[in-house]
């Protein structure tokens, strides 16, 4: 049995001897670059964090004390050391979480991916023990230098340091990236940190040298023991926390087990809040990861263990968005790119190489990102703000009230909408179109294919009276559907005349067209009416799909989002506004956190793909038509 294996839990760890950790850390990092050539996952977070993870387990009595992920990315090895070793399944269906997951174990506590919020957990969770006199349990959040670029960090520091005897020891994983090097002055605070001898042992070469000068020793030890202060900020100028009120203890080397082991046991001696800032490498300990200057293998998806060479992914929705985007940026100077982090990720990285002058990487900082933008609006540019879907969701005042309210031409670009699946409930992007319906002013364009994308991205940053949005989903780009006709500003995809002229007007939203234009010929094949119509933008609505809807039995609206507030039910309401009676059926994902499981395995439960959908309308339309009443507009 190898060490990794006798490791059932904390306690098996505490008990092994200091000799064998190195063994251990090796065993661990042996068995995730075998698990993660297989399904793909976060390997280099997960990499940078072995000895840390090791000695935060030795050092805290989890689950007692609570020790936090934040994003919870890098949670494998702490899921190791806490007896799940089985990740022959990691991301998938049946198998085990990538982040951390409270329905798994006892020790797992955040299982929300949004970055930048272990700090405020830490600050409620000190507070209540405190409260309940159970002040004596520890609070650890384990926060990345990106995730430390997040404003919600900063709110939550301003909150701990005022906890004196609040026991919180704030652990930075600092290995100088997000997906890329972490941008910004705290960046470069902590990059200062990271290279700067450690105060501790200039102080000792001062008392060991100075006092033994002569004549003139112990007057300049005094003087510069007097000038500790200055001493301090210029050795080590992480007066940034002191001044907060937090004590530091650090750079340790976040790879030295023992080291980081005896920090945080000096850490938790000082019995309120502190910081340990421990220097990682993303990646540490499997050179391809070291050597991937792009992301140190973040996620990479399966790979071949000995080369470190990733399967191909295939053409996906961000490479049309990313090579449109070089070609209106030759065009249109005053189109520029932000990204919160995720350079290439989200796709800007060839406009970025191509006008490095008009990029800006924010950080982990949406809020601030999308108010940026409002400010590079009303300065006369056009900011494109390319997001996953799922993270707009904290800048949704800023969406509102700094770019709408404004009337700001500020386009934003969301990445993974709808179902993503693998990272689980926290990653769906299905909040967009309902968040983006309640705002004044916003276009919402969706596009069912690539050459859509490259369309309507045109056309919504030809818009300069407010803002727009556009969104697709995660994967391989669906392949181009050409339109048969139009029907005022959308696109007609398929027309079939039934037996009882036409009965169902398919609303297809997006990437759903695919699907929809397949269940209109299983409906026809039934001799059902069907008339497929791909919106384009689906915000504001165009008054012709009323006129249309009068003339069908039945709206079927088809939408990779969840229901609530979405597309079916402004289509609904458009109808009731219209006085048109045609009731509307909505399909799309359940208002539900879901699971993690891949996107195609989720849809299917949502009942999202073709054949599903032939069988859902067809009895939706019986029951229309057996009731042979126009029940009034309503989406269900
Ligand atoms: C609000 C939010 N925006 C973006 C992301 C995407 N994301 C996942 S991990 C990551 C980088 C995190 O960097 P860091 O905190 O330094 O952790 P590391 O990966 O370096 O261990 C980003 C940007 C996210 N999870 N949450
Ligand atoms: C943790 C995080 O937010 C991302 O790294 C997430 O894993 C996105 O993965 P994809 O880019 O593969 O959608
Ligand atoms: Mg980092």
């Amino acid at each position: 049995m190898s060490l990794l294996e006798s490791i059932k839990g904390p306690d098996d760890l505490k008990r092994l001897d200091a000799a064998h950790l190195p063994g251990l850390a090796e065993d661990i990092r042996d068995f995730l670059i075998d698990a993660v050539a297989k399904t793909g996952g976060h390997l280099g977070p997960n990499l940078g964090v072995v000895e840390l993870t090791i000695a935060l387990h030795r050092v805290f009595d989890s689950p007692k004390d609570k020790i936090l992920w934040d994003t919870g990315h890098q949670s494998y090895v702490h899921k190791l050391l806490t007896g799940r070793h089985d990740f022959t399944l990691l991301k998938r269906r049946g198998g085990i979480s990538g982040y951390p997951s409270r329905a798994e174990s006892e020790h797992d506590v955040i299982e929300n991916s949004h970055a930048s919020t272990a700090l405020s957990y830490a600050d409620g969770l000190a507070k209540a023990f405190e409260l309940r006199g159970e002040g004596d349990r520890v609070v650890v959040p384990v926060v990345g230098d990106g995730a430390l670029t997040g404003g919600m960090c900063w709110e939550a520091l301003n909150n701990i340091a005022d906890g004196k005897d609040r026991k919180v020891i704030i652990v930075v994983n600092d290995n100088g990236r997000s997906y890329s090097p972490t941008i910004g002055g705290l960046a470069s605070h902590l990059a200062a940190l990271r290279v700067t001898p450690t105060y501790e042992q200039a102080l000792d070469l001062v008392k060991r040298t100075v006092p033994r000068a002569p004549v003139v020793g112990n007057v300049a030890y005094e003087a510069l023991h007097g000038i500790k202060k200055g001493l301090k900020d210029i050795l080590q100028p992480q007066a940034m926390f002191e001044d907060l009120g937090l004590k530091y203890v650090g750079p340790i080397d976040g790879h030295d087990e023992q080291a980081v082991e005896h920090a945080l046991r000096k850490a938790r001696a000082f019995g309120g809040p502190v910081i340990v800032h421990c220097i990682t490498r993303k990646g540490h300990g499997y050179s391809p990861a070291e050597n991937d200057e792009e992301e140190q293998f973040h996620s990479p998806g399966p790979y071949d263990r000995e080369t470190g060479v990733q399967k191909p992914k295939g053409r996906i929705w961000t490479n049309v968005f990313s090579e449109e985007m070089v070609e209106i940026g030759r065009e249109r100077r005053d189109v520029v790119g932000i990204t919160a982090a995720m350079l290439h990720p989200v796709g800007l990285a060839d406009f970025a190489a191509a006008y490095p002058d008009r990029i800006y990487d924010v950080g982990i900082a949406e809020q601030h990102a999308v108010t940026s933008a409002a400010g590079l609006a009303l300065g006369g540019l056009h900011p494109v703000v390319a997001v996953y879907a799922t993270f707009l969701n904290r800048a949704f005042d800023q969406v509102l009230m700094d770019v709408a309210l404004h009337g700001q031409a500020v386009t934003f670009v969301l990445d993974r909408a709808g179902v993503t699946g693998d990272d689980g409930p926290s990653h769906n992007g299905m909040w967009d179109l309902s968040l983006l319906q309640l705002v004044p002013g916003m276009r919402i364009a969706v596009p069912r294919d690539g050459a859509r994308v490259a369309e309507l991205l045109r056309e919504c940053l030809a818009i300069s009276d407010g803002p727009t949005a556009l969104r697709f989903p995660k994967g391989a780009v669906a392949a181009d559907l050409d339109a048969v006709d139009r029907l005022g500003s959308m696109d007609v995809l398929a027309r079939h005349p039934g037996a009882n002229g036409a009965d169902v007007l398919i609303v297809a939203v997006g990437a759903m067209a695919t699907p929809a234009v397949e269940v209109g010929g299983r409906l026809a094949d039934q001799g059902i009416g069907a008339t497929v119509v791909d919106p384009r933008f689906v915000k504001p609505l165009d008054p012709a799909l009323s006129a249309a809807a009068a003339a069908h039995s039945m709206v079927a609206v088809v939408e990779d989002n969840g229901r609530v507030g979405a597309v079916g039910d402004a289509v609904a309401r458009l109808l009731r506004d219209e006085g048109v009676d045609t009731p509307v059926r909505t399909f799309g994902i359940p208002q539900e956190f879901l699971d993690h499981a891949k996107r195609d395995l989720i849809l299917a439960d949502c009942g999202l793909t073709s054949q599903d959908l032939a069988r859902d309308i067809t009895e939706a339309v019986a029951r229309v038509t057996a009731s042979d009443a126009h029940e009034p507009a309503t989406s269900d």
